[in-house]
């Protein structure tokens, strides 16, 4: 594997995590721009049981006010989660010539590598991942060419119940801005076979000098909803603003067993014409090897999203222009965090 591979996907590989000091190339200056806080108080993130009589009233609060919430009876058996945990050990523990094998190629999406937003910038982030739309079987081949189903059929039992939660809470979002369950089934992401989801499967190593790195930089996910499975170690801040309580923060996301956090993303700003809060989020890195599944939920690639007619229409004027997944992603591409600027429909 030479230097130029790497530096094109933009990670290091694991062996190369194991530095002493932190090359420059990793060093982040800028990471006490805001202080980092518990989530205790006011800054306590919501935890929503979904099973809660109030849940479409305290979604809808919690997406208002937050943008991230954690839900908990979530249905997903906890056997689940530990298979898809042992298989992303198994994943990241291979030699990296094995991952190169699926390196994404340049312009694809799925495959082993970085992210898309790090290209913004000047400094790695203290990561690698593997990212899964659809079945992942070729790859998988190509990882374990003797043994390769365990890990596509751990893949495909969490992606049919991640499928399902995510369906459920988008629908939940929906009925709390107001729309009937009649109209529901009349948007893009009215029924599951109409959302489009992509699995990214995070690897975040151990590090000695965790201040100084980073394991994703700020963004906001382009999807609806992700939601993101963490093993039992933190990382996860997100950004809450100057308030009556205290100046901008970052503030911790709790690994809490057996629950999962839910961000909202820009689509879902942009259906609820501005309500809903598209959360900056930003992974710190610690002395311990932390694992995370983040699965992004989108309408299909050629469906648009606008502000939805219930909320933007007779009283309220809609905000922005309909825009399809792939087209946000575009743009983002090129304005990086301006991109709803670019979509946002002049008010005068
Ligand atoms: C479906 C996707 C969302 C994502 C771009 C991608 O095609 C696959 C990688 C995803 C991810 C994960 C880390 C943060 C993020 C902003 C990025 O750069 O890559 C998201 C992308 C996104 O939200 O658009
Ligand atoms: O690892 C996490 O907790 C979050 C990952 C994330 O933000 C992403 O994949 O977009
Ligand atoms: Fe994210």
């Amino acid at each position: 594997m030479s230097l130029h591979t790497t530096r094109k996907l933009k990670i290091h590989q694991p062996e190369n995590f194991e530095f002493d000091s932190i090359p420059d190339s990793h060093s982040w200056g800028n990471l006490h721009d805001h202080p980092s806080v518990e989530p205790i108080g006011p800054d306590a993130i919501p935890v929503i049981d979904l099973n809660d009589p109030k849940l479409i009233e305290k979604i809808g609060k919690a997406c208002e006010e937050w943008g991230v919430f954690i839900i908990r009876n979530h249905g997903i058996e906890p056997e689940v989660l530990n298979r898809l945990c042992s298989q992303m050990h198994r994943l990241f523990a291979l030699p990296a010539e094995v991952k190169l094998k699926v390196a994404k190629a340049e312009g694809n999406d799925v495959g082993y590598g970085g992210t898309p937003v790090s290209h913004f910038f000047p400094k790695f982030s203290w990561f690698e991942g593997f990212a899964i739309v659809g079945s992942p079987v070729d790859h998988a081949q190509k990882l374990w060419p003797d043994d390769y189903s365990s890990f596509c059929e751990v893949i495909e039992e969490y992606n049919k119940a991640i499928n399902s939660l995510g369906c459920r809470l988008i629908h939940a979002m929906l009925l709390s801005l107001g729309v009937s369950e009649e109209a529901l089934h009349q948007t893009p992401l009215g029924d599951s076979s109409k959302i489009k989801t992509a699995m990214h499967l995070n690897s975040y190593p151990a590090c000695t000098n965790p201040d100084r790195v980073l394991g994703l930089p700020p963004h906001t996910d382009s999807a609806c909803v992700a939601i993101v499975y963490q093993n039992g170690v933190s990382g996860l801040q997100v950004l809450r603003c100057k308030d009556d309580i205290a100046p901008t923060r970052w503030v911790r996301v709790p690994a809490v067993p057996d629950t999962f956090v839910v961000n909202i993303g820009d689509l879902m700003h942009v259906l609820s014409n501005g309500r809903f809060h598209n959360v900056l989020h930003r992974v710190t890195i610690s002395k311990t090897n932390r694992l995370s599944s983040a699965c992004f939920f989108g309408p299909q690639a050629d469906e648009k999203v606008g502000p939805h007619s219930k909320l933007a229409g007779l009283e309220e004027s809609p905000l922005y222009r309909p825009v399809t997944w792939p087209g946000l992603q575009k743009i983002r591409s090129m304005l990086h965090d301006k991109a709803l600027q670019a979509i946002k429909i002049d008010s005068n």
